[in-house]
């Protein structure tokens, strides 16, 4: 039964930090909006990733920092206080209440319906409530999907009865499981590793294939591996698990891997990557195959639908999945979503125009929040290598940098630079090593920005602080 009918310039389905800054932006441009959310206004980003995982390794990093320097050493031997670092994480997921996100919304002008959404027809969206009562809205000029994405995974027998921990579980527990197997070697796997290490957890990681974060520079994974295992985490790699068990006495999970071999956990997280939450938003009424991740243009309109009135932004179409480059589309989608509804004749579609997600593609920023933090920008070398494109790679020890020295006794870190010579600017950049996180944006503008390397010769890093690693990379470039 239809209870109301409601029409919008613009309908977003999904109120995580992307559908919030599409549904923003669309507002900005003189569009009426409304926004559907079947859970909690902020999405998987503030409650269940990116928010509590960063408010649990803040102290985890803080005291690994504090114990490199001298004189601060002795001060911060003990152990963390766990419940207070619950504590301080339930107080930045607002203890999982949506009351601030909403009176955002409030304040700015867009309309909140809570409940499901399905697209019912092109530009129709049917939106089931929690009470069962349906609503159908209609955009008269686009509807935006951004439903994020969820855990996925394997189907290995006994792992739904074994009820693994995944993000979810890893970003919200406040109880310290005394062993924590990770499966998986991508970024959720090694910082919640590095958290629950620190938490006390005796944590095993198993992974498949030979390294930890196997889509960025190989030094990444090498120095954050050889870090976590000095702290107590075991690493074993090329290993496959083939079966999962959970005790239904004492509660203890038996993981068969590849070969026979068992390990013993009472906590396993699966941290195996993510599908994108579409299997049930009717895709199927527009032709397009329910569960699968949406393909967009550089605009974020998705492809191949008559129109052109849907739009796919965030995790859900798979080109970065991040916050704030989810957050960057939705600032280039509800541009153009605008300049289209004013019915602007050409849009700004080149390269770095106002309509075109370039950076998608050329500089995504990405920093890992381990010890020794990993922070990266554009291709690694060997995507550069596999672009055929003509590089030159520079590498050089942050440690020999005074500002690191200074900053951290024995200061391990290592820096890439990976300059296109027929271009004559950097495509790409990693940092690692403690405090490089903050470090990434000089990387990001550069990178962006095409600045020309005898440009960056000009662009002075203070002394003495890391930023200094800017120079040094230059200096070995000019020789
Ligand atoms: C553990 C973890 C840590 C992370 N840390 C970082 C980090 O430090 N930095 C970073 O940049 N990224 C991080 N990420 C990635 C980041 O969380 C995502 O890129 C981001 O949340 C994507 O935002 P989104 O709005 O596209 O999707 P989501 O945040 O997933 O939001 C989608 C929203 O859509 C809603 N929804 C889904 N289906 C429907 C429907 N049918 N009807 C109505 N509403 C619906 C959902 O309830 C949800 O609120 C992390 C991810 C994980 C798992
Ligand atoms: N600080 C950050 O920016 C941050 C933090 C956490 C997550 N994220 C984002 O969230 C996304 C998801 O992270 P993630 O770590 O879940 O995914 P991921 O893709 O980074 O890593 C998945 C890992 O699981 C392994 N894997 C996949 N299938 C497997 C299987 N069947 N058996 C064993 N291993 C398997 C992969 O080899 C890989 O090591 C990432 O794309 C990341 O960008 C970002």
């Amino acid at each position: 039964m239809n209870d109301a009918m409601d029409e919008y310039d613009v309908v977003v389905l999904g109120a995580g930090p992307v559908g919030e800054n599409l549904a923003d932006r669309a507002r900005a441009a003189g569009l009426s909006t409304a926004i559907v959310e079947s859970e909690l206004v902020g999405g998987e980003c503030s409650y269940w990733a990116c928010i509590p995982s960063k408010a649990l390794l803040r102290p985890v990093i803080a005291r690994a920092e504090a114990r490199r320097a001298s004189g601060l050493r002795q001060a911060v031997g003990g152990p963390l206080d766990n419940a207070a670092v619950f504590t301080h994480r339930d107080s930045f997921v607002s203890d999982w209440k949506d009351d601030g996100q909403v009176g955002w919304l409030d304040s700015v002008g867009i309309d909140l319906i809570r409940g499901k959404g399905r697209l019912t027809a092109p530009r129709q969206v049917t939106v089931t409530g929690p009470d069962g009562q349906q609503r159908v809205l209609t955009a008269r000029h686009a509807v935006g999907i951004c439903t994020g994405s969820r855990a996925a995974l394997p189907d290995l027998p006994g792992l739904a009865e074994a009820r693994p921990w995944t993000s979810r579980e890893a970003t919200s527990s406040a109880t310290v499981p005394r062993r924590l197997a990770v499966v998986g070697g991508g970024v959720v796997a090694v910082e919640m590793a590095t958290a629950w290490n620190a938490f006390g957890s005796e944590v095993t990681m198993l992974i498949r294939g030979s390294g930890l974060l196997e889509r960025m520079e190989p030094f990444a994974g090498e120095l954050v591996a050889e870090a976590l295992t000095e702290t107590g985490v075991k690493i074993r790699t090329d290993t496959s698990v083939t079966d999962v068990r959970r005790d239904g006495t004492d509660g203890t999970v038996t993981l068969t891997l590849e070969g026979g071999e068992t390990v013993e956990a009472d906590e396993v997280l699966f941290a195996t990557g993510r599908a994108p939450r579409t299997e049930d938003v009717g895709l199927e009424t527009i032709g397009l195959r329910p569960g699968s991740w949406l393909d967009v243009d550089d605009t974020l309109r998705v492809r191949d639908v008559p129109g052109g009135w849907l739009y796919a932004v965030g995790d859900v179409n798979r080109r970065a999945l991040l916050t704030h480059q989810g957050k960057y589309q939705a600032r280039i989608a509800g541009a153009a979503i605008g300049a289209r509804a004013q019915g602007v004749p050409l849009l700004e579609t080149d390269r770095w125009g106002a309509h075109a997600a370039t950076a998608d593609t050329a500089a995504v920023p990405q920093v890992v929040f381990t010890d020794p933090e990993v922070a990266a920008v554009g291709l690694t070398a060997a995507q550069a290598e596999a672009q055929g494109r003509s590089v030159r790679v520079v590498d050089y020890d942050i440690g020999q940098v005074s500002g690191a020295a200074l900053y951290a006794d024995g200061y391990r870190g290592r820096a890439r630079m990976i300059v296109d010579l027929d271009r004559g600017h950097l495509i790409g950049v990693t940092f690692v090593g403690p405090g490089v996180g903050e470090l990434l944006h000089s990387a990001t503008v550069a990178v962006a920005g095409e600045v020309p390397v005898e440009r960056l010769w000009h662009a002075t890093p203070s002394f003495p602080t890391i930023s200094e690693i800017w120079l040094r990379l230059l200096e070995a470039y000019r020789g």
